[in-house]
C-alpha cells in the first residue's frame, strides 16, 4: 500500500539554463544564494531535452516524484487521470524568472511531436505574472502580421534578432495577468518578468533566435534540422486580446486564470482563502503567492511549493492565504 496520501512541501529544483534570472525566485523563496538559475521546475516528472534526470523532481525522501507516480499511478493521478494518461501528470509547472529577455522560440504541437519527436505531448504553454522588475515589464507574443514561411526561415538562417523580435506583438504586463501560449506560436519572455508558467510536460523549444543564447544552430531545432523544425511555427497573425487576460481585481475564493482554450492542456486557478476552504480531490501543483496558513498537514508561506496526490482526499486549506493551484487537464468521464 503506497504512503503517498498527503501533500508534500518541495524544495527548490534549478536546473542549469542558458539565461540570466532567479533573483526573483530566490527573495520569493527566501533563500539564501541568487545564483540557481533563472527555473525552478515545480513537481516534474520531466527531464530537460537531452538529459536523463536534469529538470526531475526529488521527493523529500529521495525518491524522484517520477518513480513514486510510476509505482502507484492511481494514487498520485487518480483513477480517470491514469486511466488517460497512465504515469503521465501531463504537467509541468515551473518559475521562470527572466534576469534577461529570452529568445524568441516556439513549442511542437502533439501532432508534431508525435509525427517526429515520438512524444504524444507538444508544448502548449501559459504564464501566470507574479511578479516584474524594471522600468518595462513586456512579453512578446505571436506575429503581428501573417510571415511567409520564406521570410522566417531567411530571419533564422541570418539570426535577424531585431526583425523577429520586431514581428512580434508586444505586450506589456503586471502581476495578476495571464498569458495562453498555443504550441506554435512564436513568444519571448521580456526582462524582468517572473512568472509561473504551467506547460505540458515536455522540454521541446524550437529557437529561432539562437544566437547570443544558444552555443551553436545545433542547439536549437530539436535535431530534426531547422527546415523540418520550422513547420511548427505558426505563421499567421495573433491577437494578444486573445491570449491574454488581466485577472488582478479578481479576488473570489477561486479564480479561473484561463479560459476554455487551455482545458485540453492544463487548469489554474488562484485561491483565495481567509479561514478555511475545503479542496476537491485531485493531483495538483501549489504554489503559495501570500499569506501563511496550512495545506493539510503541511504548514505553507509566501514561496512554498506543494505537491498533492489525489489520494490526499479533500485537502483543507487554512490560514490567509492565496495560492495558485495547478492541474492537469480534467479527463472527460465516458
Ligand atoms: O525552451 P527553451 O529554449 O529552453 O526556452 C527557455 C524557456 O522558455 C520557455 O519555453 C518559456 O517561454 C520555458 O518553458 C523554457 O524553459
Amino acid at each position: 500500500m503506497s504512503s503517498d496520501t498527503q501533500p508534500v512541501a518541495l524544495e527548490a529544483n534549478q536546473p542549469r539554463q542558458f539565461y540570466r534570472g532567479g533573483a526573483a525566485i530566490a527573495a520569493f523563496r527566501s533563500q539564501d544564494s541568487a545564483d540557481a538559475g533563472p527555473e525552478d521546475w515545480v513537481a516534474s516528472t520531466t527531464a530537460q531535452f537531452g538529459k536523463d534526470e536534469a529538470g526531475l523532481t526529488r521527493l523529500p525522501d529521495g525518491r524522484w516524484l517520477r518513480d513514486a507516480v510510476a509505482a502507484d499511478p492511481e494514487v498520485w493521478l487518480g483513477a480517470e487521470h491514469a486511466a488517460e494518461f497512465g504515469a503521465d501528470t501531463a504537467l509541468l509547472v515551473k518559475l521562470l524568472d527572466a534576469g534577461q529577455r529570452l529568445p524568441v522560440h516556439c513549442h511542437p504541437s502533439d501532432a508534431f511531436a508525435a509525427a517526429h519527436l515520438g512524444c504524444r505531448h507538444g508544448k502548449t504553454e501559459a504564464w501566470i505574472v507574479i511578479g516584474t522588475s524594471g522600468p518595462d515589464p513586456t512579453v512578446y507574443i505571436g506575429f503581428r502580421e501573417d510571415v511567409p514561411a520564406a521570410v522566417a526561415a531567411g530571419w533564422v538562417s541570418t539570426q535577424d534578432s531585431a526583425a523577429m523580435l520586431a514581428a512580434l506583438n508586444p505586450v506589456k504586463v503586471s502581476p495578476g495577468d495571464t498569458v495562453f501560449v498555443p504550441a506554435g506560436v512564436p513568444h519571448a519572455i521580456g526582462e524582468g518578468v517572473f512568472i509561473v508558467e504551467l506547460q505540458q510536460p515536455t522540454d521541446f523549444s524550437v529557437t529561432l533566435e539562437w544566437k547570443g543564447f544558444l552555443a551553436d544552430a545545433e542547439a536549437g531545432h530539436l535535431g530534426l534540422g531547422y527546415d523540418k523544425a520550422l513547420d511548427c511555427l505558426e505563421r499567421r497573425a495573433q491577437s494578444p486580446d486573445d491570449l491574454v487576460r488581466r485577472t488582478r481585481a479578481l479576488t473570489g475564493r477561486s479564480v479561473d486564470l484561463f479560459d476554455a482554450q487551455a482545458d485540453p492542456f492544463f487548469r489554474a486557478d488562484r485561491l483565495h482563502v481567509s479561514g478555511t476552504a475545503a479542496l476537491e480531490p485531485s493531483f495538483g501543483v501549489f504554489v503559495v503567492l501570500e499569506g501563511a496558513g496550512t495545506l493539510g498537514p503541511v504548514a505553507v508561506h509566501r514561496g512554498s511549493t506543494v505537491v498533492v496526490p489525489h489520494a490526499a482526499g479533500e485537502v483543507v486549506v487554512t490560514g490567509d492565504v492565496v495560492a495558485v493551484r495547478c492541474r492537469p487537464p480534467s479527463v472527460p468521464r465516458s
